[in-house]
């Protein structure tokens, strides 16, 4: 499925906090949406997502206008994994992942076989088969997190939209979830604070700041010291790892020779 964003805006009484976004993510590709905090990620995505509805300017799924799309039509074309891996419930693992069937299924109606198959895998591609049965309060953030997607998965739609979707995992839950994106042929839109992790694992790159869109573009093209001293107020060292991954090091604008530079 193609997203197409053209020209959007999203203002709250007063403040504009985005304004007129225009780029295109195309069908099976994984694109990374890239900013400081408070650049419009979130706001930006929940538009995509119909969540929001954006003040001007269209959102279309495959050339079609999402305006006044139910949320079960949407959710058929779009799974949204929110930034907050907190919430309560009373429900155990596997519950939290079948209500990725929701969008296909009759309120009434039980899981079918198929459900059931759809949820096995993604509990398996997300480590989570021994965590089925767990109690949700009992899971820790990272967890939650895992359960999440899974959740996603199981929804099958053409498309997921994550909103930065490994801010509580570990490395390796991180690299296994980066490489899970960008190996499906669903569409990808991702929110990322890790350059690194966007670099090796995006298509393209989608750089925000203060609400607009400042690049787009492959990663090497988008990260640029020049952007990145701008945009974040570092002074990024930018390289290619022995394994050919494109990494970003940084430090505070000013320092640079003076510490050692963090990795992104
Ligand atoms: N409903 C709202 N009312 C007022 N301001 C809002 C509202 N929603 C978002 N904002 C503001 O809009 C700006 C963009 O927020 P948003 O959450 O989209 O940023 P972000 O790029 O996702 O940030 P982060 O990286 O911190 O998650 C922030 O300054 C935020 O405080």
């Amino acid at each position: 499925m193609n997203i197409d964003v053209e020209g959007l805006s999203w203002d709250v009484p007063g403040k504009s906090i985005v304004r007129d976004v225009t780029f295109h993510v195309g069908s099976g590709e994984t694109v990374g949406l890239i900013g400081p905090n408070g650049s419009g990620k979130s706001s930006l995505l929940r538009c995509v997502a119909g969540l929001r509805t954006p003040t001007s300017g269209v959102v279309r799924y495959d050339s079609q206008d999402i305006r006044g799309w139910s949320a079960r039509r949407i959710a058929q074309q779009a799974a949204f994994v929110e930034q907050s891996a907190d919430s309560d419930s009373d429900l155990r693992v596997a519950d939290v992942v079948a209500l990725g069937r929701t969008p296909f299924r009759s309120p009434w109606k039980a899981l079918d076989r198929t459900d059931q198959l759809v949820i096995d895998a993604a509990l398996e591609r997300l480590d989570l088969t021994e965590l089925r049965s767990r109690d949700w309060k009992t899971l820790s953030g990272g967890e939650r997190q895992r359960a999440h997607i899974a959740r996603a998965l199981a929804q099958q739609s053409w498309c997921i939209l994550l909103d930065e979707p490994t801010n509580h995992l570990d490395i390796r839950h991180q690299l296994d979830l980066m490489d899970l994106l960008a190996s499906t042929d669903q569409t990808i839109l991702v929110a990322l604070h890790d350059l690194s992790l966007a670099a090796r694992h995006c298509d393209r790159l989608v750089l925000m700041s203060g609400g607009t869109l400042i690049a787009d573009g492959p990663p090497d093209e988008v990260l640029t010291p020049e952007r990145l001293r701008n945009v974040f107020g570092v002074e990024a060292h930018i390289a290619t790892d022995p394994l050919g991954n494109l990494t970003v090091a940084y430090t505070r604008a000013g320092e640079a020779g003076n510490s050692l530079p963090h990795r992104a």
